[in-house]
């Protein structure tokens, strides 16, 4: 099988200071795991400077939705690729309920992204309101139909239900299991699953041995290095 996938999301956090102490120590780990970093965008040329010597690769946590022009703030996926980031996160939670975005957009980018070289990691999950309702797979099914017709192996799909997202609560195995399923059954068998909620180094190993988890995606956890380097330690 091959390696599952660990990858950090930063979010809105760090410094150089704290770059360098935790991409430093990741850095000497030695990590066999599938490993990225997403650091905020001041910061990727920082982490692919003090990760270079190893095989971890460097992310970014959204991309413009346009390449040029007129657009004040926003970042593009060709620049992304210009300074050395080699995947971004597309579609979070957090962006789509704290910022409005749609899964429109969400599909304008990832496929962006995709042109420009980066590795895609494109987030679905439900509320506890639509989990409530019997309506969490219907609300991943409806995220997942931006996708169809891309080409397999450019991108992986993390869910990641926002309740468990910086809550401590993490999805059980029941939980997850059959909504990897149903993604990998909607889209191809082959695309990587991703779970993404609460998870730490003490949890890991028992989320990772999931039916249909092909790897994490941490935040919280992927701020101190003992975390993060835990976690990757329990993939296989
Ligand atoms: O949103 C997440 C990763 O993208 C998960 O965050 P936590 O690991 O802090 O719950």
């Amino acid at each position: 099988m091959a390696k599952q996938m660990v990858i950090g999301n930063w979010k809105l956090h760090g410094s150089i200071g704290q770059i360098k102490s935790v991409l430093g120590e990741v850095a000497q780990a030695r990590l066999a795991a599938n490993v990225g970093v997403c650091v905020p965008a001041p910061y990727i040329m920082l982490a692919k400077q003090i990760l270079q010597h190893t095989h971890v690769q460097c992310g970014a946590q959204d991309v413009s939705q346009y390449h040029i022009g007129p657009y004040t703030g926003e970042i593009s996926s060709g620049m992304l690729a210009d300074v050395g980031c080699e995947m971004v996160i597309i579609g979070h939670s957090e962006r789509r309920r704290l910022f409005g975005e749609t899964t429109e957009q969400a599909g304008v980018k990832l496929r962006s992204a995709l042109d420009a070289g980066l590795f895609g990691v494109y987030c679905v999950g439900e509320s506890a309101e639509e989990r409530r309702q019997g309506n969490a797979e219907k609300v991943v099914a409806a995220q997942l139909e931006v996708l169809r017709g891309l080409p397999m192996g450019l991108f992986a799909v993390a869910y990641e239900p926002s309740w468990a997202v910086g809550s401590g609560v993490v999805a059980s195995g029941e939980q997850i299991s059959p909504m990897h399923a149903l993604i990998k059954e909607k889209l191809d068998d082959r695309v990587k699953v991703l779970y993404g909620g609460s998870v730490k180094s003490g949890n890991a190993a028992e989320i990772l041995a999931v039916d249909y988890v092909d790897g994490v995606l941490v935040g919280g956890a992927a701020l101190s290095a003992f975390e993060f380097v835990g976690i990757c330690q329990a993939a296989r």
